[in-house]
């Protein structure tokens, strides 16, 4: 074995990036690979909330079921994500490899929302809930198949939080694109053309993944160095994750529930508090953090620069708990805290998943991933379960369900500190950014390499 070969996963051509000037052909290769990423999930956070683009008012009539059944399009999503997504990052890494493994999610997503379409075509509702299951099965696996793919094309290069943030901005233009061509589709047509337009955004990121897989492949002779490790990937790895994996997992469950829970129940908080705004104002107001995703590149741009990720991770709970408590106490328009969310949302993302790569080896990244959005996928559905019971129980005091968002974003804010204490010693996520590429080459190079490419193809 040569010694070259002692460097898994990092390319030859981002060893010297520090020191070396980037050949801009390389990095036209880098920006189309992302191009690729980034549509792979365009698709699924498209079709995500295509129940909720109708709400139930419209969709259970055309079931011919009740409103609560209509919960459980997102629920058959939501709850097997608790399990399934973890799974999911760890095929990624032993059995599929990333491209197989991106292929059969980008399938299965492509697949239940056909299910789902065909389902609106006959009125079948128990078809929807299984195109829903099937879609579920894939699209929340196929994220972390797109941050593992993006962590790996962009390690060592100086931009790598740009293009997290790129693929954040993209897939949440999907989600917002989502809500203003769904009804306008089923107002012009009806509601299983809006339906299957969205198998044809699904069809559109298939396309884009086979297009990926083999710029990948290209890729991988290229950089002659693919995941090649004598080291096995195993479930219980988890357990030698370091103690910041699981803080800064922690940290993603309690920024998020503050986020997605509110943002799928919020209208009718803001509609109780705020009566003189219309229902789709409402609607509109509380979908603003996923529009100012959109922008979170240029927020990736200058964290590229300036580094520090923890400290933008800290200010962006900051920001949710602001949010919040602007939300409950004052009577302040509630543009101005949606805002706030937004800006810490785009913060939040173009920051925190950028920091697994400096934890994690790279062949273990997709199970870090999985944990992660397990964790938050199950967080967010139990908080959803939670908050419906309180409003139930309470009369709709929201007060109280805002004390569970505001606790947990002053918990975020507790978590990284804590973090930001254990990193004074470690030096790996609160460093300029050159320092942190240096910590992902080290980690990487602790894997001991062999000839086996099997993994990662
Ligand atoms: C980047 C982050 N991704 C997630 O939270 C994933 N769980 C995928 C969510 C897909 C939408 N249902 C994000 O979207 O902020």
């Amino acid at each position: 074995m040569s010694d070259d070969s002692s460097q898994p996963l990092i390319s030859d051509g981002s060893k010297h990036q520090q020191e070396e000037k980037i050949p801009l052909r390389e990095s036209l290769f880098r920006y189309l690979g992302l191009l690729f990423i980034c549509l792979i999930t365009f698709g699924s956070y498209y079709i995500y909330d295509i129940p909720g683009a109708f709400g139930a008012n419209v969709l259970a009539p055309f079931y011919h079921t009740s409103t609560i059944n209509y919960g459980i399009l997102y629920s058959v999503y939501n709850f097997p994500n608790m399990i399934i997504v973890f799974f999911g990052g760890y095929f990624i890494d032993t059995l599929f490899g990333l491209r197989k493994g991106a292929l059969i999610f980008c399938s299965l997503v492509m697949a239940g929302q056909i299910i789902f379409a065909i389902s609106a075509s006959t009125r079948l509702f128990w078809l929807a809930v299984i195109g829903r299951l099937i879609f579920g099965l894939g699209g929340e696996s196929l994220s972390v198949a797109q941050s593992t793919f993006c962590a790996s094309w962009f390690q060592g290069r100086p931009d790598i939080n740009l293009a997290f943030a790129i693929t954040l901005g993209f897939s949440r233009i999907g989600s917002a694109v989502n809500f203003k061509t769904t009804p306008a589709i089923a107002d012009h047509a009806n509601i299983p053309t809006a339906i299957w337009f969205g198998a044809i955004t699904c069809g559109i990121s298939f396309v884009s993944c086979i297009v990926l897989i083999l710029l990948d492949v290209y890729r991988g002779k290229k950089d002659k160095k693919e995941a090649v490790t004598n080291d096995p990937v195993k479930l219980t790895d988890i357990t030698k994750f370091s103690g910041s994996v699981w803080l800064v997992c922690l940290a993603v469950v309690l920024f998020y529930i503050p986020l997605f829970v509110f943002v799928t129940n919020g209208t009718d908080f803001i509609q109780a508090k705020w009566p003189q705004i219309s229902p789709s104002a409402a609607n509109t107001l509380v979908s603003i953090p996923y529009y100012t995703a959109a922008p979170s590149p240029v927020i990736g741009f200058i964290i590229d620069k300036v580094g520090r990720n923890l400290s933008w991770m800290t200010f962006a709970s900051v920001l949710m708990a602001v949010a919040h408590i602007l939300l409950t106490f004052s009577s302040l328009t509630p543009y101005v805290a949606m805002i706030i969310m937004g800006v810490g949302y785009a913060c939040m993302a173009a920051s925190i998943w950028v920091t697994f790569p400096v934890l994690v080896p790279n062949i273990r990244l997709g199970t870090a991933y999985g944990l992660a959005f397990a964790c938050q996928n199950a967080a967010v559905a139990l908080t959803t379960l939670i908050v419906d019971a309180i409003l139930q129980k309470t009369d709709n005091n929201w007060y109280y369900v805002e004390g569970i968002f505001i606790g947990c974003a002053l918990l975020g804010i507790m978590v990284h500190v804590i973090l930001v204490l254990i990193d004074i010693k470690e030096k790996r996520i609160n460093v300029p950014s050159a320092d942190m590429k240096q910590k992902v080459k080290e980690i990487n190079k602790e894997s001991k390499p062999i000839l086996d490419t099997s993994i990662n193809q």
